[in-house]
Formats: structure tokens, sequence, C-alpha cells
């Protein structure tokens, strides 16, 4: 095959794949030769030949075959003379107004010092102190792996969660664990926005290279709350870049989120299929029993601040189950009622908790997460989680996601796009036809009545 050729497939390639996809994954493909039914193309990077014989290889092999061409199987090879990504622009100067003020990502040297200064790790988030349960135990699980530094079997990790369910705590204590296992490696901590600080940092400086060879250089590269740099291009793009830099290197890289990253909104679509190519696992909301395990270790921690406060008999109980939002909040909670038991010279009791932590107790009135209610529906029902979220038409899910669905309308304040897209992705109309259809079959139809109303209760209680 000529070059001329390939070049009149890749326009064909282009209409197909779309215009991110080419420029990502087809134009920096360069055709070599075909080889006894091969056809060879030398790419940047490995992770980039990887990539693209998962995901393109049977496309252009198509392509090539329709073209004439007689090709058994498509071959990515590394260039030789490839440095790590020579598709990114090569490290420069860039033009100062154009990079100086990347949209939303402009901020002030001082700014940008400050935070520079502000990755220490946090002493108390460590692997001993996180209380682990059924709702965070596949992730500590493959943090834990992660932390023992063995050869990188799923890069990269991503943490995701809600607020204050321990993601960063997790971090730290991975940091924690491989600092002091393998001090050898060059383990990088930092938040995405402080990544942004000093992205930014070295544009005004001129100072690209710096950065460049900063990044390239690590052995564990972990950036906290990576949904900060969704919608701030220029930053995802470098971020792209570094990523697939250390990826290549075969250097491990863990990542949390607030959501999983098919859901952060503005984040590039080649930068989310970078996250979700290794292990995606999330921090469940707390339940009541984790809430119960992280209370009585934080109480042995308080202790030794206020060795003379006693705690009543159903305090910890009882705060477990009002405080159900996030650990944050409940570890405020009990700080304060110990720091105040200790100030009057009282015991913690159900009365002194009521009235000292009124405000903390009105404002976390249990919400319910359409979780739950999934959860709930697909117990009462017997059938799997996964068949009320997923694509099964059969009335036997079909009903039981619909009774879903509705109770979601009835008990969250989640909107009819939000729930489809929690009920697998699915569009506000089928949501809005199951909420109406139970509606309708409460009046006519009795169990179903009774059903949607032991549900209500069950969540409710
Ligand atoms: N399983 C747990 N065991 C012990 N402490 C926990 C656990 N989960 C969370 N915490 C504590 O709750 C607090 C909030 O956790 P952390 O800061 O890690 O949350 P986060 O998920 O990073 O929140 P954000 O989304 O706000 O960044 C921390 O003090 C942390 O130690």
């Amino acid at each position: 095959m000529t070059q001329e050729k390939w070049g009149q497939l890749r326009k064909k390639l282009l209409k197909t794949v779309g215009q991110n996809n080419f420029a990502t994954w087809i134009e920096p493909l360069e055709f070599q030769e075909v080889d006894d039914g091969v056809a060879v193309f030398s790419v940047p990077t490995n992770f980039m030949g990887n990539y693209v014989s998962q995901n393109f290889a049977d496309l252009i092999l198509y392509e090539l075959n329709t073209a004439g061409e007689s090709v058994q199987r498509v071959a990515f090879q590394v260039a030789a003379n490839s440095t790590a990504r020579p598709t990114a622009p090569t490290p420069q100067p860039v033009p100062l107004p154009e990079v100086a003020q990347p949209k939303g990502e402009a901020i002030s040297s001082a700014d940008a010092l400050e935070a520079l200064q502000a990755a220490p790790l946090d002493a108390r988030f460590t692997f001993d102190s996180f209380v682990v349960g059924k709702p965070n135990e596949l992730a500590h699980a493959a943090a834990r792996r992660v932390a023992e530094g063995g050869p990188v079997t799923f890069n990269p990790l991503v943490l995701y969660g809600g607020v204050g369910l321990g993601k960063t705590h997790l971090m730290h204590a991975i940091a924690w664990e491989l600092r002091s296992r393998h001090p050898e490696l060059n383990v990088l901590y930092l938040s995405a926005e402080q990544f942004m600080y000093r992205f930014v940092q070295a544009l005004r400086e001129r100072r690209m290279m710096d950065f460049k060879h900063l990044f390239r250089s690590v052995d564990v590269l972990m950036v906290d709350d990576v949904q900060f740099i969704a919608g701030k291009d220029s930053t995802q793009e470098e971020f792209f870049h570094t990523f697939n830099a250390l990826v290549d290197q075969n250097k491990q890289i863990i990542i949390s989120a607030d959501r999983a990253p098919g859901e952060i909104k503005d984040l590039e679509d080649r930068v989310k299929s970078r996250l979700q190519c290794g292990l995606v696992v999330d921090l469940h909301p707390t339940d009541y029993e984790l809430r119960l395990g992280i209370l009585q270790t934080k109480v042995q921690q308080h202790r030794a601040t206020y060795p003379d406060v006693q705690i009543a008999d159903g305090v910890l109980e009882f705060l477990a189950h009002r405080i159900s939002t996030n650990v944050r909040v409940l570890e405020g909670a009990l700080t304060r009622l110990f720091a105040f038991a200790s100030l009057v010279g009282r015991e913690i009791d159900m009365d002194l908790t009521q009235d000292c932590l009124a405000d903390v107790l009105r404002a976390s009135e249990r919400k319910i997460t359409v979780e739950e209610i999934q959860r709930k529906v697909s117990e009462y029902y017997n059938i799997r989680l996964s068949d009320i979220i997923g694509p099964k038409r059969l009335r036997s899910y079909a009903r039981p996601r619909q009774v879903a669905m509705y109770l979601c309308k009835q008990l969250t304040s989640r909107s009819l796009p939000e729930i489809g897209r929690r009920f697998g992705g699915r569009d506000h109309t089928t949501v809005m036809h199951g909420v109406k259809r139970i509606e309708e079959l409460k009046l006519t139809d009795g169990q179903i009545a009774e059903d949607v109303e032991m549900l209500r209760r069950a969540l409710e209680a």
C-alpha cells in the first residue's frame, strides 16, 4: 500500500471515528509497510499501540481490505526514535497570551507558591486508622494492593465516592505505606488543583521542561480530586500527556474523584477513557455498621485527650443512626461532644447530645439515596442489583425497576435525567414512563400498592 492510499483511508476513518478520536488515535499512526499480510504502523508510545489495537484495529483492517489491500492483521510498533510522547507538542515556551490565561486556569504567582507548599500528608490518615466495612472494603483492598508497591497490576487505580467518604484518607494511607515500604520510590501526591497550579506556574515562568521532567520522573503519581481539572482545557491536555508518559513507563498512577470518571462533566473523553483503563472502585455511602465502627475508633482516639469524659450507652448508636451524610460530619459531631462534655464536666448522654448537636441533627435529617432505594428494591423482590440497573426487559426485572424509579422520584430530590443516569444511563422519558406506570398500577393492583408502601416504610425507617 502506498502512503497516498493510507492518506485516503485516513479520511474515511476520520468520518467513522470522529474528530476527537481521530486526532488522538489515528492521526499519530504512521504507515510503514504491508509484510506478509500484516500491515505495520508505527506508534509513538506502547500505551497508544495497545489502545489502538484494542479499539480500532478491526476498523482499520476492515477499511484496508475494503480498499483492496489483502491484509490479515494490523500491527503497531513503537517508533525506534520515539521519545515518551512525540504526539504532544515538544516542550517549548508557548506564546504567552495564549497560555498565560488558559480558560479558568489563571492564578496569581502568590497563589501558586502557596499551593506548592501545601501537599503534606496527614499523619492521621493511615491504613491503621481506616475502618473497613462493606461499603468500602473493595476500595480498601485495592488501595492495600497498590500500597504493597509490587508489579503494577492495574493502572490507574481510580477511587471515587461522595463527599467525606474517605478518598483522601485512603490516598494518604497508600502514600504513607509506599514511602515506608519503598523509600527508594519517588511518590508524588498532590491534588488536581495543585497539579494545575504547578502547570500554570511553569507556563508563566517558561519552565515547562522542568515541569515535564518532574512529573515524568516520578515512580508513583497520586492525584486527588481529579474532577477539579474538568473544563480546564490546557490542564487536561497536560494531564493527559503526563498520564500517557507514565503509563508507558509502567509507573503506577492513583487517582481519586468525587464521581465515576464517565460521569465527570466537562472531562475530555480521552481523559475519561484513560481513567477507565485500569481499576475503578467506588466508596459507597457508609452504612450503619461502618459508621458505628468509625465512631468507636474515634472514641478511643478522643480518650487520649479527654481521659475523664464518659460516654453513656446508646449515644454512639444514636449518632450512627442519625448522622448518615458523611464521615467528616460524624467526626466533627463527636469532637464537639467530647469538648463540650469536658468543659461542663458531664457525661456524654442523650440529653447532652441532643442539646449540643441540635443543628447537626437537624441538618442531617435522613436523606434517602438512589442507591439505597435500588438496593432495598432488589432485596425485596429477590433479584440482583445489577438486574435493576441493567438492560434486561423481562417483566420480573422491569416492574421492580419501575418501582425503584417511582420511589426515587418520590423520596429523593433527584431529577428524572439524574435518576435515568443512575439506572444504567436510561433516558428521562423512560423514567417518566416508569413512574406513571406505577402511579396507575397503585390504583388497580393491590399487590403493587402494598409493595410500594412496604418499601417506602422500610426506606424511611
Ligand atoms: N473508613 C474510615 N475510617 C476512618 N476514618 C474515615 C473513614 N472514612 C472517612 N474517614 C474520615 O472522614 C474524614 C473525611 O475523609 P476524607 O477527607 O478522606 O474524605 P474525602 O472522600 O476525600 O472527601 P472530599 O470529597 O471532601 O475530598 C477524614 O477525617 C477521614 O479520616
